[in-house]
């Protein structure tokens, strides 16, 4: 599949965003997240409040500086030195809780997808129905971006209203009216560095986000292009065997080679953006340092305001500027988490409607003792007839060869009897308590200690090593004794003839009742699969076995045949008749060996 993210980000569904945020506040956490999250307000607003009393602490130093006092000025020094020492604690046990806060919530949130995204094999309806997309890129990036994100922004929000809000009414206060001529009247502007500060803040801060503006989806394309050169290079490696064999190089070469180009051509326009904003919010924040001198110095050198007063404007200047730039520089960070909480949602309803996805195909436990099939019609998740409704039955102990062209839905019949194929109608009725266990060609190997990959999914613990051993050494494998606590991909390492040899160990291991083998032993030599399928009927002779299987010589280990057959010619094939019917054939009595 490819690595796709969505090229721009898209609009917003409020309520399901808001779906998305809320469970974790009210889940059997909730108590010490809200608890948490009310420290955190706490040190956000005490913050506020200490940026409170540096400015009247500036007030007051430079008094103290301009009329000489040394006593005042030493005092002011202490004053500094404790609001200093409680601003650091504070600061800090801010962003630790709220950095502890976010890895909770994102720990509830990860555990919550990941049982949804595993609940009824909602991942493999996802990928047959293919209703979202790359569903490890949700997991670990968009839920980490999400929480991030939200506590971010909020608390980014918090202290600016916060602060907004003291530092308009102090330097309303501070600040005093200007009388200016205008065509011969006198004119007073009360208050005015406030609407100074506004005006400042909003036009620089306007200037700055409209160049800054383009870096919103240009990082967002950026996340793209090295998703997508990742994945190109694990691709690679995941296929390096046919990639090599095929000599390859050059082709892939050239395919990575355009991927890394859109990745440079794209980091220089992002380079581009970042030099002009760079210029100008440099310009905008060294400029805002004299600014408000510039506006005060007529009320200081006209003998209004005190050295102090001048300082203490200066710092509710700034503080009244970075307040407002926050709400236009917050719109890059709100664009971005937008974005994931789109995905999100997306992918939160696709895990939801795979979970409950009506099921075609009506699978039940019996206290029958074999393997009931009524009616059973197959069809493709688009909905096109596969099968005719057919019905048969697999006794205890039976042995069906299951055969027909490539294609046909030998596999999707599995599928079915498995209950992970919803699309369909009929029914699938299985004994209650035997244990099934189904052989794809290529079984599944955990990445981890062969003792680990032979035992899965049951624990590593769960068989004797004498069995073990046994089991290898009858499926040829003795040479592998050793190595039971080797970790490896063991999918890369063993031939696949070893992988379908190391399954069958699996099989031996759990002695299931019903076993379904679908070219379990495609990759093995005549001898080789001969002696497994003896070894099959020696080792769980009451044991129903299905097999599909291309070679006609398995066809003596088994006693009755499902063909699938043709039903429609071509031409109806096309206006969406069944293609296939399945009819039941017994195998010659006396070629069926037992
Ligand atoms: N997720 C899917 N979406 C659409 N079509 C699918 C999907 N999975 C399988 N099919 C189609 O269903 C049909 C039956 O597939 P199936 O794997 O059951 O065939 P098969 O008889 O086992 O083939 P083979 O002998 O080649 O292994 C094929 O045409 C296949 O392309």
């Amino acid at each position: 599949m490819q690595n796709k993210t969505e090229s721009a980000p898209p609009t917003t569904d409020w309520r399901a965003v808001w779906q998305l945020l809320r469970p974790y506040w009210f889940s059997d956490e909730k108590w010490r997240a809200r608890g948490l999250f009310f420290v955190v307000v706490a040190l956000a607003l005490g913050m506020v409040y200490l940026d409170v009393q540096f400015n009247a602490w500036n007030r007051d130093f430079y008094n103290a500086l301009e009329n000489k006092n040394f006593d005042v000025f030493k005092e002011q020094l202490w004053r500094f030195s404790y609001l200093a020492f409680i601003y650091i604690a504070v600061a800090i046990y801010r962003i630790y809780l709220m950095q502890a806060l976010e890895i909770r919530w994102r720990t509830w949130m990860t555990n919550q997808y990941m049982q949804a995204w595993l609940d009824n094999q909602a991942y493999y309806r996802i990928e047959q129905g293919r209703t979202a997309d790359n569903p490890d890129q949700r997991i670990a990036e968009d839920l980490q971006l999400i929480t991030n994100g939200s506590l971010t922004l909020f608390f980014g929000l918090l202290s600016s209203v916060v602060s907004l809000a003291s530092f308009v009414g102090i330097l309303w206060s501070v600040s005093g009216p200007l009388t200016f001529m205008l065509s011969g009247r006198a004119v007073t502007i009360p208050g005015y560095m406030v609407w100074f500060a506004i005006a400042y803040a909003g036009l620089g801060s306007l200037i700055v986000w409209r160049i800054g503006r383009p870096l919103v989806a240009q990082n967002f394309s950026q996340q793209r292009f090295e998703a997508d050169f990742r994945f190109g290079l694990i691709r690679i490696r995941e296929n390096a065997e046919s990639v090599a064999l095929y000599r390859g190089e050059a082709q892939e070469r050239e395919q990575l080679a355009g991927r890394f180009g859109r990745i440079r051509a794209n980091w220089w326009n992002i380079m581009r953006t970042t030099k002009r904003l760079n210029l100008a919010s440099t310009f905008y924040s060294q400029f805002a340092v004299i600014f408000p001198f510039l506006v005060g110095a007529p009320r200081y050198f006209g003998g209004t305001i005190t050295l102090g007063g001048l300082m203490q404007i200066s710092s509710a200047f700034g503080h009244v500027q970075e307040s407002l730039s926050w709400f236009i520089n917050a719109f890059s960070s709100l664009a971005s988490w937008k974005a994931s909480a789109n995905r999100l949602a997306g992918f939160h309803a696709a895990v939801d409607a795979a979970r409950r996805q009506e099921t075609g195909i009506a699978v039940t436990r019996s206290s029958a003792g074999e393997i009931r099939l009524k009616q059973l019609a197959l069809s493709l998740p688009g909905g096109q007839a596969l099968t005719q409704a057919f019905s048969g039955a697999m006794a205890p102990g039976q042995r069906i060869l299951v055969t027909g062209p490539s294609g046909c839905g030998k596999s999707t019949l599995f599928r079915a009897i498995a209950d992970i194929w919803p699309y369909g109608t009929g029914a699938v009725e299985l004994p209650r308590s035997a244990a099934m266990l189904f052989l794809p060609q290529r079984s599944y190997l955990p990445i981890g200690t062969l003792r680990e990959a032979i035992a899965y999914p049951a624990a590593e613990t769960a068989y004797q090593e004498a069995d073990i051993h046994r089991f290898l050494d009858l499926c040829r494998l003795a040479h592998l004794r050793d190595k039971l606590d080797h970790a490896d991909n063991w999918s890369q390492r063993l031939s696949p003839g070893e992988q379908q040899r190391l399954a069958f160990v699996r099989v031996f291991l759990m002695r299931p009742q019903v076993l379904f083998l679908d070219e379990a032993t495609s990759a093995l030599d005549a001898h080789t699969e001969d002696g497994l399928y003896q070894m099959v009927l020696s080792e769980l002779p009451q044991a129903t076995v299905v097999s599909i299987a291309h070679r006609e010589m398995v066809a003596k280990f088994h006693q009755t045949s499902w063909r699938f057959v043709h039903a429609v010619g071509a031409a109806q094939e096309k206006s969406g008749e069944p293609r296939f019917a399945i009819d039941i054939v017994p195998l010659l009595a006396e070629g069926a060996a037992r």
